[in-house]
């Protein structure tokens, strides 16, 4: 069953095309990545799943609900973790959720018990009465994650989560989602623009960058479609430069590219070694090791854009 459509969406602000007939769809239960550089489109687009911008063109599904015609309907079956903190900093934990739960309907008992729950899933029960100021960037983060989590959505959306934060609130909101995945078969939907995140949580993947698709389809699928590409480093002293332009002219050649001491190759399948060790025989360069590696996500993305995925720090 499909959880989410996403048909030929199309965003404009003012003049700038921001999403360009973007289609997709999710299964119930999937882990969905949505990986793009910084000013991708990524947040503009969860903020259309949710509701909260209008599209310009075409058509948004929640649970066989149309997000502009049912939109009480379908934002309900939603939990969305916006990039941006939203707690009550003089507030602590807990009555920071009451006050989320309370907005979501929950009352007595019933939002005790979600608090509780809640803190637990996102490993600070035992930080319940801390007032939020005093709580780290990773753990406001996990607060915020529990709050989006109160009224046990069908859907959680995360916008970036992991921005910023330490490598052990990063571990605990990993687990949290695989937890949550596992035992409540909840969808997610994880936005990223760390490769390493989405190749570990996610099973199909949309890549894009500019508003645009640059590719989608199960991490499988992606690498595959560079599948025949693989990358050949050549550690080596001397005149690099000369010998990149030589390795250039090679039929087989993708990309290449030089750090420090070594020359990254990336190839198709028609490369031959023996030819690519010819060429370097013939320039003035000192080998001290060549070794060939499995293609990555990052490289997928790489091959496909011509662009690093920047980071957000950098
Ligand atoms: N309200 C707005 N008005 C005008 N332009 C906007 C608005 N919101 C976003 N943009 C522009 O739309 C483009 C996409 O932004 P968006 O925040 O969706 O990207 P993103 O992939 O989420 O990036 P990041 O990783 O930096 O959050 C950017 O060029 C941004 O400047």
């Amino acid at each position: 069953m499909n959880m989410i459509e996403v048909n030929n969406i199309t965003k404009r602000f003012n003049d700038k095309l921001v999403l360009d007939n973007v289609s997709f769809k999710i299964e119930k239960g999937e882990i969905f990545g949505l990986l793009g550089p910084n000013g991708a489109g990524k947040s503009t687009l969860m903020n259309t799943i949710v509701g909260l911008i209008k599209m310009d063109k075409g058509e948004i599904i929640v649970g066989g609900h149309d997000i502009n015609k049912e939109s009480v309907k379908a934002r309900s079956m939603i939990g969305l973790v916006p990039q941006e903190i939203a707690l009550f900093e003089g507030l602590n934990a807990r009555d920071n959720l009451e006050y989320w739960g309370g907005l979501y309907g929950l009352k007595g008992k019933l939002l005790k018990e979600r608090v509780e729950e809640a803190l637990d899933m996102v490993a600070l029960a035992d930080q319940g009465k801390k007032l939020v100021k005093a709580y780290s960037g990773g753990m406001k983060r996990r607060l915020n994650i529990a709050a989006a989590m109160l009224h046990h959505p069908e859907i959680i959306i995360m916008d970036e989560p992991t921005v910023g934060i330490d490598p052990q609130s990063r571990n605990y909101i990993f687990e949290m989602i695989q937890k949550i995945n596992k035992e409540r078969n909840t969808t997610i939907i994880y936005t990223s623009h760390y490769m390493e995140e989405i190749e570990l949580l996610c099973n199909n993947i949309f890549i894009m960058d500019l508003g645009k698709e640059i590719a989608y389809g199960t991490k499988a699928e992606l690498k595959r479609m560079v599948q025949s590409d693989k990358i050949i480093n050549i550690k080596a002293k001397g005149n690099l430069d000369m010998l990149m332009l030589e390795l250039k002219k090679l039929n087989s050649v993708r990309k290449i590219d030089v750090e420090e001491n070594i020359i990254k190759i990336v190839c198709n399948e028609k490369m031959n070694l023996n030819q690519l060790l010819i060429e370097v025989s013939k320039q003035n360069v000192e080998v001290k090791n060549i070794s060939v590696e499995e293609i990555s996500l990052e490289e997928v993305f790489l091959t496909l854009t011509g662009k690093r995925l920047r980071d957000k720090e950098a």
